[in-house]
């Protein structure tokens, strides 16, 4: 869908070797989890298994962080510190993104993240790695401007942390307008976990079309109709919960390689 700069093209080329090594069948084995169920499995996380979301979403923001360099390894591009535009919604999806976006930035030779996080929360746990970005010299937009996602832009991909499992119904806010630009961009986009506007039974080609998607814990049902590039699972964390889920959610549980904080669903 997206017209890729000469910039990512490079980086196409050097990565499909290397994603789809990690590929394998796994596409046909992977059970998609719907919305409810997905939400369960994170409420068990919290209750059962006593983990804390910041935690959580520090891994999250970690895997994520870790497979955008994998994408577009900053070594193939010409620009040696490239930006990247991460946009963060109101719920922890968008904690996702500033925990992304701070890593991407301290990652040596890394990428010079810009933010859009127009709604912010005031919950503690959100003031907090807001702060953190800021102190990191990361730039925040205060409006999403159509030229920052036009084809020449530099900032490239454009992360997607806007909605994550708890979006329902049709956009509110300023949510709106941001995504019809995002859906005419040809900058690629990265989604966190699902694709913003998506909902459970998407089945149009209406919405984000991404370059890449990274599901967190589990894959969510609506990407059975990602047609991008990537899709990355990320659930390393979840060991203990592994026997558990597979008895009792039937998931197909994937096994990481060490060291690796996802692996490729295709
Ligand atoms: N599994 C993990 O390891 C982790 C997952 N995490 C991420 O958390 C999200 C789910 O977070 P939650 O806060 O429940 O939901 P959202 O991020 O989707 O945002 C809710 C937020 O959005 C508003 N909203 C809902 N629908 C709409 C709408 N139609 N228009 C406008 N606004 C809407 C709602 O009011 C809330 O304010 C999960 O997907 C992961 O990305 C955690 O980081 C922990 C680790």
């Amino acid at each position: 869908h997206w017209e890729a700069c000469p910039l990512v093209i490079v980086t196409n080329n050097l990565n499909k070797e290397c994603f789809s090594r990690q590929a394998s069948t796994m596409a046909q084995s992977i059970k998609y989890f719907g919305q409810e169920e997905a939400q369960h499995i994170d409420k068990e996380l919290f209750s059962e298994y006593g983990f804390s979301v910041d935690q959580l979403m520090e891994l999250a923001g970690l895997s994520c962080a870790t497979t955008v360099t994998r994408a577009y390894p900053t070594s193939s591009l010409v620009k040696s510190r490239p930006s990247l535009l991460v946009i963060c919604g109101p719920g922890n999806n968008g904690g996702d993104g500033l925990v992304c976006a701070r890593l991407l930035k301290l990652f040596m030779n890394g990428y010079e993240p810009t933010i859009l996080y127009p709604k912010r929360s005031n919950k503690p746990l959100f003031q907090g790695l807001t702060t953190q970005c800021e102190k990191m010299d990361i730039p925040f937009l205060t409006e999403m401007l159509e030229v920052v996602v036009s084809r020449g832009s530099c900032l490239q991909p454009v992360i997607d942390a806007i909605f994550g499992c708890s979006f329902k119904g049709t956009v509110r806010d300023h949510f709106g307008s941001i995504l019809d630009v995002l859906k005419k961009t040809t900058v690629p986009i990265d989604s966190i976990d699902i694709p913003s506007g998506w909902d459970e039974d998407q089945s149009t080609t209406d919405g984000l079309q991404l370059d890449m998607l990274i599901s967190l814990t589990a894959p969510k049902k609506s990407p059975t109709y990602f047609r991008g590039r990537y899709h990355c699972l990320r659930g390393c964390f979840v060991p203990l919960a592994m026997d558990h889920c597979e008895k009792r959610y039937q998931r197909q549980w994937i096994y990481y390689e060490f060291g690796e904080m996802f692996t490729m669903a295709r």
